[in-house]
């Protein structure tokens, strides 16, 4: 697994390189550096893009390119989320903050996978596929960005209430990553049907506090994104979405956990909220005996 760390990690600095924008353009070698700053940089972010996978395709091959391209993929566009937050005016920066943080939570999923239960990993825990809803909830809240900055530029240099969002989606990382790591080889990002000899229930930790910490991080991130990018719409379309998602995978997941350990997970039922508003989970109703 350390292979898979490294390899990953190697892709994601690569990519990440595409900062090395700055050193042209302060040193202007590349092209001059003037009021069209911006359309300098989208070019080298693309000649950049193309070298690196050239270059990653000489470097690996079969799984480990798999995984190192993917990995660059995440490091390019955190690197451009850099060179976008650092441009004016402030509007625009706004995106760039959003993709540094939809990036890492990305790339951070793969990488604490590996370190955490590396008998899962897979390509799939950069969570990349997630589900076609993700991408399309994802294209809306780009659509509603581009579209209100175009028309109603002035609201979206409200930077003070995008820092609020910052902030949520940061605790919303530290608080899944916690679980992650708690969890450890606990933890999976199918929810499984079936109990693994090895399979143990956690209820310490952040556990103590809530009994679905991952997803409590991860809700409050995706409706923090829409704070960062001052989203009203896709704010409110992001929690509604968010909400039900969670609703429905916490009942099933628990009518599984129920199964696995019985009265054990009744009794942590008992004691320990979700952690998500107004969701309680699986109603277990004990069956009682006819006499
Ligand atoms: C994506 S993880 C989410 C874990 C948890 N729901 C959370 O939000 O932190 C899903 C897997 O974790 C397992 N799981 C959930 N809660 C658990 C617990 N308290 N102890 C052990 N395994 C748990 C489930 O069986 C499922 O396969």
């Amino acid at each position: 697994m350390l292979k898979e760390i490294s390899i990953s990690i190697q892709g994601f600095l690569l990519g990440l390189g595409v900062v090395s924008y700055f050193f042209f353009e302060c040193t202007h070698l590349y092209l001059p550096a003037a009021e069209w700053e911006r359309e300098n940089a989208l070019i080298y972010c693309i000649l950049f893009y193309i070298c690196v996978n050239i270059f990653l395709f000489v470097l690996f091959r079969g799984d480990d390119w798999q995984v190192a391209v993917r990995a660059c993929f995440i490091g390019n566009f955190f690197g451009i989320g850099i060179i976008i937050s650092a441009l004016p005016p402030w509007s625009y920066k706004l995106f760039g903050f959003y993709l540094i943080i939809l990036s890492f939570f990305h790339f951070s999923e793969y990488l604490l996978t590996a370190i955490t239960n590396p008998s899962n990993l897979s390509l799939d825990s950069f969570l990349l596929n997630h589900s076609v809803s993700y991408w399309v909830a994802a294209c809306c809240s780009w659509i509603e960005f581009f579209l209100e900055r175009w028309l109603l530029t002035s609201y979206k240099e409200y930077w003070y209430v995008s820092v609020i969002g910052i902030i949520i989606c940061i605790l919303g990382e530290i608080t899944r990553k916690l679980a992650m790591i708690t969890a450890n080889t606990n933890f999976n990002h199918i929810v499984q049907v079936n109990r693994e000899e090895s399979h143990e229930l956690v209820t310490w930790g952040i556990y103590r506090l809530f009994r679905h910490p991952s997803y409590v991080g991860w809700f409050w991130w995706s409706v923090g994104t829409q704070i960062v990018l001052l989203n009203p719409i896709c704010f409110i379309g992001y929690a509604i979405t968010s909400w039900y998602f969670f609703y429905v995978r916490v009942y099933f997941e628990e009518m599984m956990l129920i199964r696995f350990f019985g009265q054990k997970y009744v009794d942590y039922k008992r004691k320990v909220g979700t952690g998500l508003p107004f969701i309680s989970g699986y109603y277990y109703k004990p069956v009682e005996s006819p006499n």
